[in-house]
């Protein structure tokens, strides 16, 4: 299960703004993808492109054998069942129980029974982590209990490709990892292909199968995640290291002074490529590979420490890593998803 999205030559334009020009990527069917950025780069324009919910200027959206951007608007719709979208907030009806906030695509899309609907929404909700929470109201709730009611209603029609944006803005270090592990294991569980838009270079490092960076108008590199945390390309290396030296500024792009007044600054040697968060249960997900088999299949020699730890391995420049051991711990008085019983879990914190 799971579908390939094959994305070509993709421009997304707003008047005479071009967000982003030509972009060009396969992602794998039944894998993790995580889409990096600056702020304002149009990553959350990407997925809204991806559902059909923006029309692209030129360009490409392969999905089974179907240029999403030639389709009619009937058979958009129909193409449209194979998602489920997280977005950031939740985007949940603030009036409306957990519950019927969850049955809610299931009411308008479907023709199921109130019985066949119940059994849908109470297994989704114990999926990720919410039974007993049903009858709650969004205001009442925590901002990761609300990600991940969002995360349930985004489930219920059983989607191919899920897209996520932002899963851990608002949310601290331990629930951002518990968001993680459920995306792992519900990755193992469910198979379908993940495409997740985040800032969270801890969550980049450990989580996802491949790893995108959207900068100054086009795709700078996507790959496996080996690829660009070995990467020496100077953008990648600044973004996925959190670091100051390099070409992006504040305002995205530096300019030729900030860029000179950096000239002969020794960048600091890339930290070690932690190694991939496992499912709870020990059972691999399909996209799942050995640590270092890209690097070896490459000819390239991993940064030392390299797939020792789950540690991130990032150390100053903005970003601290370290392992830390969730033991036994509720996040957000639900146990985390996917994992009855599971009270062994890591996860890296920022
Ligand atoms: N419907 C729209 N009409 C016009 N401009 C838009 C529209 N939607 C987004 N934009 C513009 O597209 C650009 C990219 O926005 P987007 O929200 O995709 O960025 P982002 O990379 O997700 O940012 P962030 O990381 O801050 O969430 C912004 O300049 C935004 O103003």
């Amino acid at each position: 299960m799971g579908v390939e999205i094959r994305v070509e030559g993709l421009t997304k334009r707003f008047g005479s703004q071009t967000i982003w020009n030509d972009v060009t990527l396969t992602l794998p069917a039944g894998e993790i993808s995580v889409m990096l950025g600056p702020s304002g780069t149009g990553k959350s324009v990407f997925l809204k492109t991806l559902v059909g919910l923006l029309k692209p200027d030129a360009g490409s959206i392969w999905i089974e054998g179907r240029d999403l951007t030639r389709l009619r608007e009937h058979d958009l719709y129909e193409v449209r069942k194979l998602f489920g979208v997280l977005f950031q907030d939740g985007a949940l009806f603030g009036s409306m129980t957990l519950y019927d906030n969850v049955a809610f695509p299931l009411r308008e899309h479907t023709k199921k029974s109130e019985s066949e609907i119940r059994n849908i929404v109470l297994e989704k909700m114990e999926l990720v982590g919410l039974q007993g929470a049903e009858n709650k109201l969004p205001g009442e709730i925590s901002g990761g209990m609300r990600k991940r009611a969002g995360l349930a209603r985004a489930l219920v029609l059983d989607p191919e490709i899920l897209l996520i944006d932002e899963p851990d803005s608002g949310l601290d270090p331990v629930r951002t990892s518990y968001i993680n592990q459920l995306f792992i294991d519900l990755n193992a569980q469910i198979d379908a292909t993940f495409l997740i838009v985040t800032h969270d270079i801890n969550s980049t490092r450990t989580v996802p199968d491949n790893i995108g960076l959207l900068y100054h108008k086009h795709l700078a590199m996507f790959g496996p995640r080996e690829m660009l945390l070995s990467s020496e390309e100077p953008v990648v290396r600044q973004f996925l290291n959190a670091q100051t030296i390099g070409p992006i500024g504040m305002s995205e792009e530096k300019d030729a002074d900030e860029l000179a007044a950096e000239s002969g600054q020794e960048l600091p040697p890339l930290p070690p490529i932690p190694l991939q968060l496992k499912t709870s249960n020990g059972v691999p997900r399909r996209g799942e590979r050995p640590p270092g088999e890209w690097c070896r299949a490459n000819g390239v020699t991993p940064p030392p420490g390299s797939f020792e730890s789950h540690t991130a391995g990032l150390t100053g420049g903005g970003a601290q890593g370290g392992a830390a051991r969730v033991a036994g711990a509720e996040a957000d008085g639900a146990t985390a998803a996917g994992a009855p019983g599971s009270a062994d879990r890591e996860g890296v914190l920022s």
